[in-house]
């Protein structure tokens, strides 16, 4: 299992190149089910997720052709030949059930594994089958599979979501885009990946209406076609790396980084003292002064993200004074803070809340990731300790983030792969 090891203590400055969305990537390949024509998607960042969703359509029977001459491109294409997502592929990532609302809208049928649980929380899809349900599916789980039919195909239904998923809404507007008649669904979710995922239907020919907001209306057509389409740039990995220029006491710029997609995560860094500024072709993220300790809720979009809530953790560690960070979207996601602990942060949990009392300095420690964004944390405190930090498990790193070591070395940070 491979390692990084950082010697911290440096502040970083220069470029880093944002990437496509993993959690754009992962439902517009998704969507690649819905019709047997090419999609062709540029922009798709290299990193494992991507693999494993490439595994699961090839799976399926579509196939996907890497350009060699373009890395950030694939083309899908083929017909369905076969509806199961083995428990292999969906154990590895959970967004595999994304396959089951194109499946079953395309050719009326879907066997899925259930994802099960991860280490951030329990994770029910209970919310992906009531509104497959709804939409006409019968569905029963056996062995561990959700097993759903739906011969005579989907019909359009009213759906009020009673809270806010993000998964849930993709699987069911990519079901709605071929059922018959009209699909209203309230409560949706409405972060930037959803709106990209919408914009790349429409591209294939599916009529929606209400995008950027909670209340979707899909009029189900007979048939997607082929389209072209970028994937927006990752604004999780945007707003890790300002917290890198952060912590270290750096100036980064973040080359293709979109301040409207940032949203809330903008506006607390610069409340924490990181100043955050749009470019013409990117976002700087600098260090102006000493950081301050800030509270924070996480929330759905336009509220600040679940997914960069270990960063900020990792940031506000070494702020001045106190802070306090509520998660309440995932039950148990903050398995980095004895990590953080171990290098000298001092953190409390309290239920769903923790405290963290800002230290002077971080101390290298061999640490280990449990996590995708837990990881970046660890990073994160490494870049700013003294000494010599071994974190390890990061293949959970590599399901979201390109090339990390390339992109920090480049702009003055220590980290090396150690691979064994
Ligand atoms: C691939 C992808 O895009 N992943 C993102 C997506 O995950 P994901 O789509 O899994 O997250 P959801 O928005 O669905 O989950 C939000 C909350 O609802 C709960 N829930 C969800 C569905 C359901 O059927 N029943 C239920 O109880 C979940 O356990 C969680 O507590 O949104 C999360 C919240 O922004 C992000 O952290 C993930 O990075
Ligand atoms: C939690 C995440 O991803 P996933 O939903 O794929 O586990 C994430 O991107 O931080």
């Amino acid at each position: 299992m491979d390692r990084f090891l950082i010697r911290g203590g440096r502040p970083l400055k220069g470029q880093i190149e944002i990437g496509g969305a993993k959690n754009a990537t992962l439902p517009i390949m998704a969507a690649g089910l819905l019709t047997s024509e090419k999609l062709v998607l540029k922009n798709v960042p290299k990193i494992t997720d991507i693999q494993t969703m490439c595994s699961l359509l090839a799976q399926h029977g579509i196939t996907v052709e890497k350009d060699h001459n373009h890395p950030h491109t694939l083309t899908l294409g083929g017909e369905i030949t076969n509806t199961e997502a083995p428990y292999d592929i969906v154990a590895k990532m959970r967004a595999s059930i994304l396959v089951l609302g194109p499946l079953l809208a395309r050719v009326g049928k879907a066997r899925v594994s259930l994802p099960g649980g991860c280490a951030i929380g329990t994770r029910p899809v209970d919310l992906h089958l009531k509104g497959l349900e709804a939409l006409g599916a019968k569905i029963n789980l056996d062995n561990g599979y959700v097993d759903a039919q739906a011969p005579k195909g989907l019909k359009g239904e009213r759906i009020v979501m009673p809270f806010v998923s993000v998964g849930a809404t993709e699987n069911l507007v990519m079901a709605a885009t071929l059922a018959k008649g009209v699909t209203e669904i309230v409560n949706a979710a409405r972060e930037p990946e959803i709106e990209d995922l919408i914009e790349c239907l429409i591209k294939m020919g599916a009529k929606i209406k209400g995008i950027g907001t909670d209340h979707l209306l899909i009029e189900g057509v007979d048939q997607l076609h082929k389209a072209t389409h970028s994937i927006i740039p990752d604004r999780i990995e945007c707003g890790t790396y300002a917290c890198a220029a952060g912590i270290t006491g750096g100036n980064l710029k973040l080359v293709g980084g979109k301040l409207e997609h940032l949203g809330s995560v903008a506006r607390l860094l610069e409340e924490a003292g990181v100043e955050i500024t749009q470019e013409k072709d990117g976002i700087r993220a600098q260090r102006t002064g000493a950081l301050r300790g800030v509270d924070i809720m996480t929330e759905p979009y336009p509220g600040f993200p679940t997914d960069m809530q270990a960063q900020f953790m990792a940031l506000l560690s070494v702020a001045e004074g106190a802070a306090m960070i509520t998660e309440s979207i995932f039950e148990n996601r903050f398995m980095h803070v004895p990590e953080l602990n171990r290098m000298g942060a001092r953190i409390n949990v309290h239920g769903s809340s923790a405290i963290i009392r800002g230290v002077h300095s971080l101390s290298a420690a061999p640490v280990m990731a449990t996590d995708l964004r837990a990881s970046f944390s660890l990073i994160l405190a490494g870049l700013a300790a003294n000494g010599e930090t071994v974190l390890s498990r990061i293949y959970h790193l590599d399901r979201g983030y390109e090339a990390v070591e390339k992109k920090l070395s480049h702009c003055g940070a220590q980290i090396e792969r150690i691979h064994s």
